[in-house]
């Protein structure tokens, strides 16, 4: 396995597609290759030990359609040996009872299968109620909010990148 990164995303309106190209483009050239959920295969997993899963929350409280119709192969999946970092897009203030839940969702499976969770971000800054994206007081990954915090969105992704540049220690 080398050490790249595989970016898995999926996307309805086009806002976490966007933040996983920020992403890619943080890294550099030639670290991060990005994988639409639309037209990916389980395989694909297998060719990294670093990966980053972006999901946006829709249909309040569910997973994005491609990951949703994914989610049953995770089961037989195995991400033991994988460091495994989140990001999700939603809207804290329309859904407040339901900010980011995508991510903890996929991030309670993904550890189920052996996958560590690296990337864990900071409420700070956010106003919301409930969200299955939180573990001991932190979201599971980065929480980007398109529909109402645009304007901190470069600088949460750059800080985010920085970190995970640490924690995946490349
Ligand atoms: C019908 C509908 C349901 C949504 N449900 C949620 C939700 O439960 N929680 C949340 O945080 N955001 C929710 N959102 C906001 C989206 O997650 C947000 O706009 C996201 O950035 C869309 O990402 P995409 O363009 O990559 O599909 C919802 C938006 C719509 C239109």
């Amino acid at each position: 396995m080398s050490k790249k990164i595989g970016l898995f995303y999926g996307t309805q309106t086009g806002k976490t597609e966007s933040i996983a190209e920020t992403i890619r483009d943080l890294f550099g050239d030639g670290v991060v290759t990005l994988h639409d959920m639309s037209q990916t295969d389980k395989s694909e997993f297998d060719e990294y030990e670093y990966l980053i899963i972006g999901c946006p929350t829709w249909d309040v409280g569910e997973l994005q359609s491609d990951w949703d119709s994914f989610f049953p192969e995770l089961d037989s999946m195995n991400f033991s040996g994988k460091l495994v970092a989140y990001f999700g897009t939603g809207d804290q203030m329309g859904y407040a009872d339901n900010f980011q839940d995508a991510i903890g969702i996929l991030e309670e499976k993904i550890t189920q299968k052996g996958g560590k969770t690296v990337g864990y971000w900071s409420t700070d800054g956010y106003e919301f109620s409930e969200s299955r994206a939180l573990r001991n007081g932190k979201f599971v990954g980065l929480a980007i909010d398109e529909d109402n915090q645009s304007d901190l969105t470069d600088e949460r992704v750059k800080a985010w990148v920085t970190q995970l540049k640490k924690e995946f220690a490349l």
